[in-house]
């Protein structure tokens, strides 16, 4: 339809309201014109949402400098006075492979567990898992892969494998009561084989979910989705998994991090990962920068009236401090935008 002049345009939009809200209408006259517009196309958001930070893990296994073990418990001791309830604190893989999480124990022994705040650890098999008991861990991730290439090239097995492996890690986790969750990475793409099926994100989401995974995480780790390709990605998911078991986890890369989260948020998803500074990046998957920042997808949610329990100004702190010690700038627009308040 063409709309020739702004009356027409009024009409236009006054005939949609009445069509969409008949309810609402007698004769002509809204009973609540004011509000009918605003209010009709207004998705449903969840009214609280849990953040996963991600930063201590996610951020810092990508630092081409070797960030020092006291720098990471400082980190992660002031995430925690944030109002944070999740912090992945580190990852127990092989130093071969991430030599950035070497220090893994000593990082988790020493930092103080504050009550009511968790703090997973990646694990990607039986070794890491034994490590991982041994210095006290409740909650573990194990992290599959949508695509064959990247799940080669990051933990050195097939996707097939790497389901075995995790069945057995999370068999031993749950048996000692530990807390297993699961990460799908390339979810919207990857960097070896371009775009990935949907319908390939489902099964590998299921099969973790099957083996006692508590919640998926849904990793776009190029950050290459946009909010169409991540709608199609989650109601594919979402045909099958219940939504408060799904979680998702956006990098930043194209700048599509947050209004993907819009368009999870308006699907029902509540647990969301961030990075505080927007730091992070897999050091597997070329190209990747890092997730959105915390502090700007703070910001986003309580503009929207969702809470989530965290106090942005002492979230900003803690990303100027990580940055100074980085020597390199935030990467939240938010922290930038008070700097120059
Ligand atoms: C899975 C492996 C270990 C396979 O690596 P491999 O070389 O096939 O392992 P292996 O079993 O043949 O063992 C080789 C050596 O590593 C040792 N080893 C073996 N396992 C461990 C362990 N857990 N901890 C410490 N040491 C270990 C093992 O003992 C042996 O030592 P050696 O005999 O040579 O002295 C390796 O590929 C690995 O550690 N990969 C991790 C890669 C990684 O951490 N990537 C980043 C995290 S994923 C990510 O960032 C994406 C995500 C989660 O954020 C979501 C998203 O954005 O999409």
């Amino acid at each position: 339809m063409r709309l020739s002049s702004e009356s027409n345009m009024l009409d236009y939009m006054f005939e949609s309201v009445k069509k969409a809200c008949a309810k609402c209408f007698q004769g002509n006259e809204p009973k609540h014109s004011a509000t009918t517009l605003s209010t009709i196309n207004r998705p449903k958001y969840p009214e609280r949402v849990r953040i996963v930070e991600v930063g201590p893990r996610d951020g810092l296994q990508n630092e081409p400098q070797s960030v020092p073990t006291a720098t990471k418990i400082e980190m992660i001791e002031r995430l925690s006075k944030t109002g944070l309830k999740t912090v992945e604190a580190t990852s127990f893989v092989s130093p071969k492979w991430v030599p950035q999480m070497s220090d893994h124990k000593e990082v988790f022994n020493s930092i103080e567990k504050k009550s009511g705040i968790r703090y997973p650890v990646l694990v990607p098999n039986v070794i890491g898992l034994e490590a991982a008991i041994s210095a006290g861990v409740k909650e573990i991730a194990v992290f599959g892969s949508a695509s064959e290439t990247f799940s080669h090239r990051n933990i050195n097995a097939s996707i097939e494998e790497s389901i075995k492996r995790f069945r057995e890690v999370t068999e031993i986790a749950l048996a000692r009561g530990i807390r297993v969750r699961g990460y799908v990475s390339c979810v919207c793409g990857c960097p070896y084989e371009g775009p990935v099926a949907p319908k390939q994100v489902l099964k590998v989401a299921k099969a973790l979910l099957e083996m006692g995974c508590y919640e998926i995480s849904l990793g776009d780790t190029i950050g290459i989705g946009t909010p169409g390709d991540f709608r199609t990605m989650l109601e594919t998911v979402l045909s099958e998994i219940p939504v408060d078991r799904i979680a998702v986890h956006c990098h930043d890369t194209y700048g599509q991090a947050l209004a993907n989260i819009l368009v999870a948020l308006e699907l029902g998803v509540s647990v969301i990962d961030s990075s505080v500074a927007g730091l992070g990046g897999c050091p597997y998957a070329k190209g990747a920068s890092g997730n959105v920042a915390t502090e700007d997808l703070v910001y986003m949610l309580h503009g929207l009236g969702i809470q989530t329990g965290v106090n942005l100004s002492a979230l900003l702190e803690v990303g100027q401090f990580i940055s100074a010690v980085l020597q390199r700038p935030t990467r939240s627009k938010v922290a930038l935008a008070m700097m120059q308040k």
